[in-house]
């Protein structure tokens, strides 16, 4: 996906990670000055985001506190398309200090020892600094490292760290508690409907045969925070997206209404949004909201990213209880859709335009 109508040159110099561009003491290269509709706003002071804090045990219990906690589910979701989420016991905040602890770990090394796991090629699986897709595309702020966690089959382990140690064992255990809380939550996205249970998960299919995708985006401080942004507006290709944010700098916003939020810290919760699998399956009732991050020119930040997404081989739709006179459908059927996902996203695109009715 990384094919490119660059010139040798462009990529040359693209293929140095930021890490590396800052080390070096270059100038700031064009290819990072931000272009979009929104680039008078990057370092503006932003309001706030109120955004609402689902309790996982509250939403499981099956007593009247949970039919509270589905009704706030059901508002979180459909009004920001997002949340904060505590109190999940699979992962209570010392485990996501520590997945958190072992990514930044992972940055600290010098540049020789993470080019081992470097991407190749036209993949996008392994470490390095934004793709290329486009000669016109404004590179984000930020290194990454991206690693399919399943299906397990799927997985190259040549491009997951072995430093720090903990490393591997860290990231399976994380994304294994994520795949069970991602079934929690779609079977909660039905019943906050009053839809059947299973509904939206038996058309995501099961966990085993799903794709789950970890992105670590590592934003190093940035000279010029008010040109240069982290990640360009972008709404995810999946049904869910957990969000481990850096505990100290904040960076992430989300759009609501043409207005920019600024998403507050809270080292307890872990940040999920909705998807545009989620949108489209809801027919639109469920917002797949836009985001960003923006740098910092004092301090780095790291994120982790977990993108749950249907198997390719799933046709997604808007499920029959959504669809009805009042709500016609909004969505064509799709499938594979995340394939043209970045092509979309490098171009400051929707990719769910394509799904549109
Ligand atoms: O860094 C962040 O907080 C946002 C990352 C993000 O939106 C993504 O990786 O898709
Ligand atoms: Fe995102």
């Amino acid at each position: 996906m990384a094919e490119t109508s660059s010139s040798p040159a462009q990529v040359e110099s693209a293929s140095k990670t930021v890490q590396e561009l800052i080390t070096s003491g270059k100038e700031l290269p064009e290819r990072y000055i931000y272009k979009g509709s929104d680039a008078g706003s990057i370092d503006a002071s932003l309001p706030l985001m109120d955004i609402p804090i689902i309790d996982i045990g509250l939403l499981t219990s099956p007593s009247f506190s949970s039919t509270q906690e589905l009704e706030k589910l059901r508002s979180a979701l459909s009004f920001w398309g997002c949340f904060q989420a505590i109190n999940y016991h699979g992962i209570e905040p010392e485990f996501l200090d520590k997945m958190g602890e072992v990514g930044k770990q992972f940055f600290d090394f010098p540049p020789e020892t993470k080019h081992k796991y470097s991407r190749k090629d036209v993949s996008t699986e392994g470490y390095g600094s934004d793709i290329i897709i486009a000669e016109e595309q404004t590179l984000d702020w930020t290194d990454r490292l991206f690693l399919t966690t399943s299906p397990k089959d799927q997985r190259q382990l040549k491009f997951w760290p072995e430093i720090p140690e903990s490393f591997r064992e860290t990231l399976h255990e994380y994304t294994t508690e994520l795949e069970k809380l991602n079934e929690i939550l779609l079977k909660a996205m039905a019943m906050c409907l009053n839809l059947e249970e299973n509904c939206f998960l038996d058309m995501y299919g099961e966990k085993e045969n799903a794709t789950m995708i970890a992105r670590f985006n590592f934003y190093p401080p940035c000279p010029r925070p008010d040109l240069v942004i982290g990640i360009k507006p972008h709404a995810d290709a999946s049904a869910f997206t957990y969000l481990l944010q850096d505990k100290q700098v904040e960076g992430l916003q989300f759009l609501k209404d043409n207005q920019w939020y600024r998403v507050p810290l809270n080292p307890e919760a872990l940040v999920i949004n909705a998807g545009d699998y989620a949108e489209i399956m809801s027919n639109g009732i469920f917002k797949s909201p836009v985001h960003r991050a923006v740098t910092n020119s004092e301090r780095e930040r790291m994120s982790l990213a977990v993108f749950c997404v249907p198997n390719p081989d799933r046709e997604i739709e808007p499920v029959n209880g959504v669809v009805n006179e009042a709500r016609p459908r909004l969505y064509k059927k799709v499938k594979d859709y995340a394939r043209s996902y970045f092509e979309y996203y490098q171009r400051g695109r929707r990719p769910i335009e394509a799904a549109i009715i």
